[in-house]
């Protein structure tokens, strides 16, 4: 679907779609509204080509924002789903996280073809190619296309084609992550389930291999884990929701809170809001991804949130896995 952009400022204009809507707003703040069946929908922000809320049929907030998050362009929002690229944290010498969270994205009006998933309800593609100035410190041409998709039962999905767009014949390398925070009733009542026995690198990027029970928290906790499988699920007991994290073409997945501590130290982050959010982010940062001229890497994260089949302590992780 071809997206129309906006015409005038504070301009509320319905796509071809019923269920796609672009909002002008000022100060680089323009966005697209997907809505599903129900209250399901996702808010995406152009800058930083960005979701900013996702919820499901009863209108429940998914993801987390801080109510401390500096909405105005040009720092990244913290919450949501913030695209890290073309560099994970501080895995390179470029500013953290990379500057696609900083950047103002655009509709992508004709996006090559992505094949045809008729569980799809309301997609909008977006694109971000560099500046002059990203030129300067990441002297790369490339065609980023993000396609956000919201699916019949309320699922989310983020498509992201990269392709190397160098006309000097040279390859370039990157690192990647869906920065997703998701909303979690109570930090001390989460836990992970897929990373078990897996290999991740702490703080100091020091390779270490995790125990074989279900991550829970207690304490800071910020691990990239390597070479995992394809889902991961978070169970909220207290919500008795979990979400399911499947991902293509991202071997990694970094599971990052900052606890009390580093909290604090965040301006942008409230002092307790820890307790609320938990962020586990698809990423490609081990191994960084390679691409000569004209080739196209894909990764692809979806999310759903599912009642838990959770009774005191009897979820059946290979139902939640594999079921
Ligand atoms: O504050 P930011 O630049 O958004 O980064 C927030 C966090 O992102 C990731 O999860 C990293 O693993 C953390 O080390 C980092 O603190």
């Amino acid at each position: 679907m071809a997206a129309s952009t906006p015409q005038s400022p504070h301009h509320q204009q319905q796509s071809s779609s019923p269920f796609v809507e672009y909002i002008r707003a000022p100060g680089g703040l323009d966005k697209v509204l997907l809505r599903g069946g129900r209250s399901c929908s996702v808010e995406i922000r152009l800058f930083g080509g960005q979701v900013t809320s996702w919820k499901n049929d009863h209108g429940e907030e998914l993801l987390f924002v801080s109510s401390k998050a500096n909405f105005r362009p040009p720092k990244a929002l913290r919450g949501g789903i913030p695209i890290c690229f073309p560099q994970f944290g501080s895995h390179g010498n470029l500013e953290q996280h990379g500057f696609a969270r900083n950047r103002l994205w655009t509709i992508d009006d004709n996006p090559p073809p992505l094949p045809v998933n008729p569980a799809i309800k309301a997609f909008v593609d977006i694109i971000l190619k560099p500046t002059e100035d990203d030129l300067k410190t990441w002297p790369h041409s490339f065609e980023f296309r993000l396609r956000i998709a919201l699916g019949a039962l309320g699922d989310l999905s983020l498509t992201s084609r990269i392709r190397n767009t160098n006309t000097d014949g040279r390859p370039f390398s990157y690192t990647f992550a869906y920065h997703t925070y998701f909303s979690v009733s109570d930090i001390s009542e989460v836990r992970v389930e897929g990373l078990e026995t897996m290999d991740y690198l702490d703080l100091k990027k020091e390779r270490c291999t995790e125990q074989g029970d279900a991550i829970v928290f207690e304490s800071e906790v910020d691990k990239v884990y390597l070479s995992t499988p394809p889902k991961v699920a978070i169970i909220d007991h207290e919500k008795k929701r979990t979400f399911v994290v499947t991902k293509e073409g991202l071997p990694d997945v970094v599971v990052w809170n900052p606890w009390d501590k580093k909290a604090k130290a965040m301006q942008d982050f409230g002092d307790s809001e820890y307790k609320h959010m938990l962020c586990v982010e698809p990423a490609a940062v081990e191994k960084p991804i390679t691409l000569k001229p004209g080739e196209e890497w894909k990764g692809r994260v979806a999310l759903s949130a599912v009642p838990s089949s959770y009774c005191s302590g009897q979820l059946d992780p290979l139902m939640v896995l594999h079921g």
